[in-house]
C-alpha cells in the first residue's frame, strides 16, 4: 500500500508520540469513522522492532488490558500498525499532578492492573523488557469488551518492540544466554539487566516495582541521573527501607518477595495484586475511589457550574501571588500530607473563607488508623477549593499565602512556591 493509499484511508491528524522504535499519529478512519493510532516504522532503519510489536499486540488480544489491533501492513516507505487510540500516557499524567506524583489510591488501583497486564503478557510467552510509565496508556473509550465479552480495563499495556520469548515451543522456560546486551530503560531496569545477565519474568516486575516507588514519591533516588553506570551503583546502594520509607509496609514485602524469584520462577501475580488490595482496604479506599485525574476532571466540573460566570477557562497565567490574586475561584488538586493537614489548620483563614478539604471525613473516620500508621506517607487526594473574593493586598496576607503554598509544595522548587500556573485546557492550577 503506497503512503497515498494509507493516507486516503487514514487521514492524519496529529503526531501524539515519538519513540526510538517509530512515530504514533492519531488518524482518522474513513472506514470506521473513528479516531484510531498509528504506529509507523522506516522500513530502512536498522532495528527493526514492528513486526515483533504486532505479533504480540496480536496474541494479547483476549487481554483487558491491550489496545484493539486494527490493521497492520507496509508501504515502499514504512512498516505500519493501526490500533486502538489511547489516551494520556501515566508518565505524562504523572507530570500533570501536583508534586508530579499520585496518590496512594491512584497507585494501587493502576498498580493492580499493570501486574495483571504484565501476567497477560507473560502468559502468552512474552516478556516485555521495558516496563515503564509511559509504556502504559488510558483507554479513552469506555464499556467496550475483549472478544470473549470480558470488560476492558482502563489502563493499557503498549510497546512490545523489546519484547522477548522466554519459551520454547513445548512451553518450557529457554535457558539463559551467557551474555546478553542490556535492554529496557535505565531509570526502571532491573540489577540483572545491567548486569548483561538473561532477563525472565521477575525483572519485569522489579521494573514494575521502581514505577510504583517513582509514582508514590514523584521521583526515584537515580532519576536525575544519565550514566548507567552510576544508575546501578545507586540501584545497589538503595536499601529496601531506603527506597520504601514512608511507604506502607507492603511495599517492602513486594521488594523481599522479587528478591526470592529465580530466574525460572513462574511470579505470584495474585500475591502481588494481594499486597495492593490489603493497602487499598487498609487505607478506606474501595471501588468508589477516583482516580487523581478524576477528582481534577469533577472538581473542575463543578467549579464551571457552581460559579461559571466567574471562572475564566482560557485564563492563562504565571505569576506571582500578587497577579494570582486578582483572580477569584481558582482550584488546587493533589496530594497531601498529614504535615500539610496538621499545619493548614493553623493558617489564617481570611484568605481562604472557603477552604474546603474533600476527603477529611474520610481521613476523619480513619484517624487511628493513621495515628497508627504514624511514620507512613498519609498520602491521600484533596481538593483545595478557595473562592478569594478579596484581593491578598496586605503584607500579612501575602505572607499568609506564600506559607499556605510552601507547605502544599513541601519538596521542590521553594524559591518558585509562589508562582502558579494556570492550566489553561482544564482551568486548573498547579504548583510550579
Ligand atoms: N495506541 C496508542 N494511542 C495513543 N497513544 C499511543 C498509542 N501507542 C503509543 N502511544 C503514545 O506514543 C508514545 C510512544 O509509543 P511507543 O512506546 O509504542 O513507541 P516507542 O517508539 O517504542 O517508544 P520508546 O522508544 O519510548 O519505548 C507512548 O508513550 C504513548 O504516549
Amino acid at each position: 500500500m503506497s503512503l497515498a493509499t494509507l493516507r486516503s484511508r487514514w487521514k492524519f491528524t496529529n503526531k501524539i508520540g515519538q519513540g526510538g522504535f517509530g512515530e504514533i499519529y492519531s488518524v482518522y478512519d474513513n472506514e470506521k469513522k473513528e479516531k484510531v493510532a498509528i504506529k509507523m516504522e522506516r522500513i530502512d532503519r536498522n532495528k527493526r522492532a514492528l513486526r515483533l510489536e504486532i505479533s504480540v499486540l496480536r496474541k494479547i488480544q483476549d487481554s483487558r488490558f491491550a489496545a484493539k489491533f486494527i490493521s497492520c501492513g507496509r508501504n515502499t516507505e514504512h512498516n505500519y500498525l493501526v490500533m486502538e487510540l489511547l489516551g494520556d500516557n501515566l508518565s505524562t499524567l504523572k507530570k500533570k499532578q501536583l508534586q508530579q506524583r499520585f496518590s496512594l489510591g491512584t497507585t494501587i488501583k493502576l498498580g493492580i492492573q499493570m501486574i495483571a497486564s504484565i501476567e497477560d503478557v507473560h502468559e502468552v510467552g512474552y516478556l516485555h523488557r521495558d516496563i515503564k510509565p509511559s509504556n502504559f496508556a488510558l483507554r479513552l473509550k469506555k464499556n467496550i469488551t475483549t472478544r470473549n465479552n470480558i470488560p476492558l480495563e482502563t489502563c493499557c499495556i503498549i510497546d512490545f518492540g523489546l519484547a522477548r520469548k522466554f519459551n520454547d515451543s513445548e512451553g518450557k522456560h529457554r535457558p539463559p544466554r551467557e551474555e546478553v546486551g542490556f535492554r529496557g530503560t535505565p531509570r526502571y531496569a532491573s540489577l540483572n539487566s545491567h548486569l548483561g545477565k538473561e532477563l525472565s519474568r521477575r525483572d519485569d516486575l522489579w521494573s514494575l516495582f521502581y514505577v510504583f516507588i517513582e509514582f508514590l514519591k514523584g521521583k526515584l533516588p537515580w532519576s536525575s541521573i544519565r550514566d548507567k553506570q552510576k544508575i546501578f551503583e545507586l540501584k545497589t546502594q538503595h536499601t529496601t527501607v531506603e527506597l520504601c520509607n514512608n511507604l506502607p509496609k507492603e511495599f517492602a514485602t513486594m521488594f523481599n518477595y522479587l528478591s526470592s524469584l529465580k530466574y525460572e520462577d513462574l511470579p505470584n501475580y495474585k500475591y502481588l495484586r494481594r499486597l495492593l488490595t490489603d493497602i487499598y482496604h487498609q487505607y478506606g479506599y474501595n471501588e468508589n475511589t477516583k482516580y487523581d485525574w478524576e477528582i481534577m476532571e469533577e472538581s473542575l466540573n463543578s467549579q464551571r457550574s457552581s460559579s461559571s460566570s466567574k471562572v475564566d477557562s482560557t485564563i492563562a497565567l504565571t505569576g506571582t501571588t500578587k497577579e494570582l490574586s486578582r483572580h477569584s475561584n481558582k482550584h488546587i488538586i493533589g496530594n497531601y500530607s498529614k504535615d500539610f493537614d496538621r499545619e493548614i489548620k493553623n493558617i489564617n483563614n481570611l484568605i481562604f473563607p472557603d477552604f474546603k478539604k474533600k476527603t477529611s471525613e474520610k481521613n476523619n473516620n480513619n484517624s487511628t488508623n493513621i495515628e497508627n500508621k504514624d511514620k507512613e506517607l498519609i498520602n491521600q487526594d484533596f481538593i483545595l477549593h478557595y473562592n478569594q473574593n478579596k484581593d491578598i493586598e496586605t503584607e500579612s496576607e501575602i505572607n499568609e499565602f506564600e506559607k499556605m503554598m510552601k507547605m502544599i509544595n513541601v519538596e521542590d522548587n521553594t524559591e518558585t512556591t509562589t508562582q502558579l500556573n494556570i492550566d489553561n485546557h482544564k482551568g486548573c492550577c498547579n504548583i510550579l
